[in-house]
Order: structure tokens, then C-alpha cells, then sequence
């Protein structure tokens, strides 16, 4: 088992990272002075569901804990208003209290959704992340938690840390492969923003990330870990720093909204998204070299860097003024300046961003 910290005063708490941690869950629950009196509340989607639902409620069951569990459809569309509320209605009736914990078994959508729900019942009550997907290394990370509007994603939300995560690597054996390569996404995306030796390792190794072989597995989940739990560590509520990771998210997000949140999953939006912040990069002046290295790993791994032709670019450029970044009547965007850096800048021209959403499509 590996443990790195995410360094956050009083609200620091630990990733738990190896092979088998599910069933050892009480254990860890214990540690961290989760109560017993008071009910607990899973909540997970129906495919996550099948595979570890039953052994998780077991388990801390045969432990001591009072566990109430509630599942969401799986996909995107469950990051809503609507779900939120059914969340609350099945808290309210499991008589979840203030020493109660809200428990996210899944991956982006559950932890987003989930811990919502914990930041907002009851004004705030204790969260745990239970992460079974490559991409959650990153979301169950940093304590952003959100439901999406049919015009924003992610709109709706709040900074809201868990007690921990307990991130069992065995979960991702059962992962489709679309959501293997999805979960990449964002793995690739910490290295171009901070790490150039991670980026070469990711390509060096893609073959034996893809088959999901053990070891290079774990080592990839430890280091993009690492890089989000130092970025949030330096800049919890995304004052500064913090933007840095949201490398290829104001266009992803744009697309995801426009689609409907029902088209592209959240890493093959910001897929293509992080190819479109690189032809922004040569805009200013940038080389070609990050573009090329930028599109090359994301292919290799199987990930789209071309936007599909019906995507309307007036309504992708309206999709973006609600971006979180968007203030005072300025878009900004994460421009990568070198392979293992970035930098946020204010001053990209509007004609670009639509030249490149243009470009976007033509993609080979
Ligand atoms: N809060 C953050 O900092 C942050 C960071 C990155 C992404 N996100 C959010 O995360 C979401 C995407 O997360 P995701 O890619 O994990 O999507 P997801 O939660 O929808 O999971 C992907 C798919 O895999 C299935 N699944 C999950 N675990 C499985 C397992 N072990 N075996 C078999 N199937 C499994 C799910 O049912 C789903 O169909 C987006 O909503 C995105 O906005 C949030
Ligand atoms: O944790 C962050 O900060 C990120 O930007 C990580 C992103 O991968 C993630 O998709 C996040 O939810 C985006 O944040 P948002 O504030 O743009 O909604
Ligand atoms: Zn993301």
C-alpha cells in the first residue's frame, strides 16, 4: 500500500493507494474516527453497483457500521439537480445526522455527485472518496464537488475535502476499455502541466498502462496523485496555481455541455481539448513540439483529438463564457509553454480560439 498526503492544515487527509483496500475499508474507517452511531451513506452507480457494492456493505457492516446505500444510474446525466435531491430525500430517510459520512464508491460522476451532497446536507457533513476509475486519481482528489447545469458543467458545487481516499487499484480490472482510455486522459494531462519525465514514462509505457498491468499502473495513479495533491496542497480554492489544472477544460467543458453531457466522456472532451490549448500555444508564439508531443501521447492511447464536424462553433464559444475562469468579460485559458509547464493567460484573441475550434475538426 502507498500513502501520500494532501497537505491542507487542518483539513489534510491521506490516499490510500494499492491492491485489496475495499475489504479492508472498516479498518480504515476506524483509523479515521468515522462514527457508528450514526448511519452511513454509500452512493454508486449501478454497473460499480454489480462489481463491489454488496462486499463494501459487508464488510463494514461486519465491522460495526450502520450502512444505508443509494444507486445512481451510471453516466454523466446523474451529475444533476434532480439526483442531488434523491440523494438528500434517501439521506433524510436513512436518518443520516451531523456525525454521519456520505461515501462515493465509483468514479468522477459518483465522487462529484456524492460529495455534493455531503458539502450541502445538513450544511456539511463528513465525505469519503472510494475511487474505481483511472480518471478519479484525479477527481477524488482536491475536494471540488459539483452537479452540472444544462448550459455549465459543474456550475453548481462546492470545495468540500473527504476524510480520506481509499483508492482500490483492484476495482479497475472490470474498467470498459473507453473509460481505460478516458481515465488517461487526465494522467496525461498532470505530466504536460508540470511534469516532462512523467509524459516520456507515460509514452515509454503506454502498452503495459493500457493492458493495466500492476506495477505501472500504480506508479502512474501515484505520480498523477502526486502532482494534484501538491497543486491543491499549494492552492486549495483556485486563487492562482490551481488553474493549472484545467489544461484542455475550457473548450472539454464547452463540448461536454453542448453535447448534452451524453456524447463524450469527460476525458475525451479535455482529449481534445488539450490538443486545441496547444494550437493556441503556437498562436503566441509557442512551438510546434508541444502540439506534436500533445496529440502523439493522446492518440497512443487511444484517446480523440479531432472534434466531430455536427459540433456547432458558435454554441462552443457561448458554452465557454460560463467557464469559471471567464471574468470580467475575459476568457482565459492553460497554455502550455513547454512540455512540463503552463502558464494562464488572459490575453488569447477570441478569432483564435474560434480559428482553432475550426481547426479542431480537421484534425488527422
Ligand atoms: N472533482 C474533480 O476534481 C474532477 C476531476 C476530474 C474529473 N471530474 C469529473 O469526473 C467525471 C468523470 O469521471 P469518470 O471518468 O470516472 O466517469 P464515471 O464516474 O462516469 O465512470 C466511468 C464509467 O465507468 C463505470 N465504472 C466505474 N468504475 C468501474 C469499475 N471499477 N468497473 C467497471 N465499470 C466501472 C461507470 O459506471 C461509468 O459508466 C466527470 O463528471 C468530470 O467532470 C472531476
Ligand atoms: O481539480 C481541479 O482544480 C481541476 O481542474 C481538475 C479537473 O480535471 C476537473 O475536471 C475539475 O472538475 C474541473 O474544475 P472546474 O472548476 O473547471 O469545474
Ligand atoms: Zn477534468
Amino acid at each position: 500500500m502507498m500513502e501520500l498526503k494532501v497537505d491542507l492544515g487542518e483539513r489534510s487527509y491521506p490516499i490510500y493507494l494499492g491492491e485489496g483496500l475495499l475489504q479492508e475499508a472498516s479498518a480504515y474507517f476506524d483509523k479515521h474516527g468515522i462514527s457508528k452511531r450514526s448511519p452511513i451513506l454509500i452512493v454508486t452507480d449501478d454497473s460499480v453497483a454489480g462489481y463491489h457494492l454488496q462486499p463494501v456493505k459487508d464488510g463494514l457492516q461486519a465491522g460495526g457500521y450502520n450502512v444505508h446505500s443509494f444507486v445512481v444510474p451510471s453516466g454523466e446525466s446523474s451529475k444533476s439537480l434532480h439526483m442531488l435531491e434523491r440523494i438528500v430525500t434517501a439521506s433524510l430517510e436513512a436518518g443520516l445526522d451531523r456525525k454521519s459520512a456520505i461515501v462515493a464508491l465509483g468514479g468522477g460522476v459518483v465522487g462529484d455527485l456524492a460529495g455534493f451532497a455531503a458539502a450541502s446536507f445538513m450544511r456539511g457533513i463528513a465525505f469519503i472518496q472510494m475511487p474505481t476509475t483511472i480518471l478519479a486519481h484525479d477527481s477524488s482528489v482536491g475536494g471540488k464537488v459539483a452537479v452540472n447545469h444544462p448550459l455549465a458543467k459543474n456550475i453548481i458545487g462546492a470545495f468540500h475535502q473527504p476524510e480520506m481516499v481509499l483508492y482500490d487499484v483492484s476495482t479497475l480490472s472490470t474498467l470498459p476499455k473507453r473509460d481505460i482510455s478516458a481515465g488517461f486522459s487526465e494522467m496525461i494531462k498532470h505530466g504536460l502541466i508540470w511534469d516532462a519525465e512523467f509524459t516520456s514514462w507515460l509514452e515509454e509505457n503506454r502498452e503495459r498502462l493500457l493492458a493495466l498491468d500492476p506495477q505501472a499502473l500504480q506508479y502512474g495513479l501515484y505520480q498523477g496523485c502526486r502532482v494534484k495533491s501538491l497543486v491543491v496542497s499549494e492552492d486549495e480554492r483556485e486563487n492562482g496555481l490551481r488553474a493549472i489544472l484545467n489544461l484542455g477544460h475550457t473548450i472539454g467543458h464547452a463540448l461536454e455541455a453542448v453535447a448534452g453531457y451524453n456524447e463524450l466522456l469527460h476525458g475525451e472532451a479535455i482529449s481534445i481539448g488539450m490538443v486545441g490549448s496547444a494550437r493556441l500555444a503556437m498562436k503566441l508564439g509557442y512551438s510546434e513540439e508541444i502540439y506534436t508531443v500533445t496529440k502523439r501521447v493522446l492518440q497512443d492511447f487511444g484517446l480523440p483529438v479531432r472534434l466531430p464536424e455536427h459540433y456547432d462553433t458558435a454554441q462552443i464559444m457561448n458554452a465557454m463564457m460560463h467557464d469559471k475562469k471567464f471574468k470580467e468579460g475575459t476568457m482565459t485559458f492553460v497554455i502550455p509553454t513547454e512540455i512540463g509547464r503552463v502558464e494562464i493567460r488572459s490575453d488569447v484573441r477570441r478569432e483564435w480560439v474560434e480559428e482553432v475550434v475550426e481547426q479542431l475538426k480537421r484534425e488527422a
